[in-house]
């Protein structure tokens, strides 16, 4: 598989003097196209930082982010960095972000028609979107009137509207419950494997963490472990795994959300 994803050397600082934070130091590694990776470790190792420089939405201290052999520090500047992530990069947080006033099909279609793409594709492509995240009954249905699970598939069919090189998620399913968690990962895995997507997503949960192909561990703003999961254990023998690398690797702290 071909590296969709380079990061070399990566740091970034905040603050200045005696207020610095080094929140990511010396970030290196790849990721192929169309992997599913996760990202764990301790409140406040850097994981949330690394997804907003990889997403462009920050800039590094030093370091290198290549995607497709774009690298994004010839675009660090407005707007072609702005026009970039709109187009290769799939965003989906905790909550959802939806637009109030808009209905499902217009909130997925947004992407498109703020790029001032034909009638014609959009109509296509936004109800292929809804079929593969199966919310064909719900067009019409405004965010209020939808369920958390549901405002999170329309969040991740927005976000994937546009075919973006990679979908980053920050704790997609932090703000719910454990059944509905569970279908939203079922949902990721199927775009992952029905439309090709590289994920990398941000969590403190190992169930959802066992849906990912690799998990990479951070603590204090480094790599501290990198590991393919395999493929013949069940989700719960590798949740388990997880879990016990996670207590080890913050000394007895376990991080439940
Ligand atoms: N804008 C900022 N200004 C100053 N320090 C920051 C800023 N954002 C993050 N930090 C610091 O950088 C470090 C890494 O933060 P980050 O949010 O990336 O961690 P995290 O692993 O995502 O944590 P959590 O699991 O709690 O979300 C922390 O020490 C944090 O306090």
């Amino acid at each position: 598989m071909d590296n969709l994803l380079e990061v070399k050397n990566l740091n970034k600082e905040y603050g200045r003097g005696t207020s610095k934070v080094k929140a990511l130091q010396d970030i290196s590694l790849t990721v192929p196209k169309g992997q599913f990776v996760s990202i764990m470790g301790p409140s406040g190792s850097g994981k949330t930082t690394f997804l907003q420089l990889v997403g462009g939405l920050d800039s590094p201290s030093s370091g290198e982010i290549i995607f497709n052999g774009v690298n994004l520090q010839y675009l660090n500047k407005e707007p072609e960095i702005s026009v970039f992530r709109r187009k290769h990069i799939g965003f989906v947080f905790q909550f959802f972000n939806l637009i109030p006033s808009l209905t499902a099909q217009d909130n997925i279609a947004l992407p498109l028609v703020i790029e001032g793409t034909s009638k014609t594709y959009i109509n296509e492509r936004v109800k292929f979107m809804l079929e593969i995240v199966g919310l064909k009954n719900q067009v019409l249905k405004y965010p209020h009137q939808m369920s958390g699970g549901q405002q999170q598939r329309v969040a991740i069919a927005r976000a994937l509207v546009r075919k973006p090189f990679i979908l980053l998620a920050d704790e997609p399913t932090g703000n719910l419950d454990t059944k509905t968690t569970l279908e939203i990962m079922e949902l990721l895995k199927t775009t992952q494997k029905e439309l090709e997507q590289t994920i990398i997503l941000v969590t403190h949960n190992p169930i959802v963490s066992s849906y990912a192909d690799r998990v990479i561990y951070f603590k204090d703003g480094r790599i501290i472990e990198d590991e393919l999961l395999s493929n013949n254990k069940s989700k719960r023998e590798i949740s388990v795994e997880i879990s016990e690398k996670l207590t080890d690797i913050s000394g007895g702290t376990v991080y439940a959300n």
